[in-house]
């Protein structure tokens, strides 16, 4: 059981330390099940839907916005109502706490928009 990542920030990553093995990946998905590991658990993505292009765009927005405010920034594609987000983190070519904190984060700034659409 990991401690609560919504009420975390994200931490410089200056390297140095190992990425998250996939048992540990796995652990952190808990809070962010709809994420799945790809990339033998070296990135981790999600789609999320949207009603049209413009709900895409306002949302790839706040999530630019969020992830200056972390420092973190995840890569993005998104056209008519869709955008996949992908995490990782780049010094450590892999995956760290930061990328399941921006996961989490992410997850609720699409649910507070409520502009997402079931899939
Ligand atoms: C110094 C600064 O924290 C780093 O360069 C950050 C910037 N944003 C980043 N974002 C992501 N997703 N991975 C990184 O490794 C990363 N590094």
């Amino acid at each position: 059981m990991t401690e609560s990542l919504a009420g975390k920030s994200c931490t410089p990553c200056r390297g140095g330390i190992p990425p998250l093995t996939p048992e540990t990946a796995e652990a952190y998905r808990a809070q962010a099940p709809d994420w799945a590991l790809r990339d033998e658990a070296t990135r981790i993505e999600r789609t999320y839907r949207f009603r049209n292009f413009a709900e895409a765009f306002a949302f790839i927005c706040r999530a630019a916005r969020l992830a200056e405010a972390e420092a973190h920034h995840p890569d993005i594609g998104f056209g008519w109502g869709y955008a996949t987000v992908s995490l990782r983190t780049k010094k450590i070519k892999g995956l760290h706490e930061n990328d399941f904190i921006m996961a989490v984060k992410l997850d609720r700034l699409a649910n507070a928009a409520a502009d997402q659409v079931a899939d």
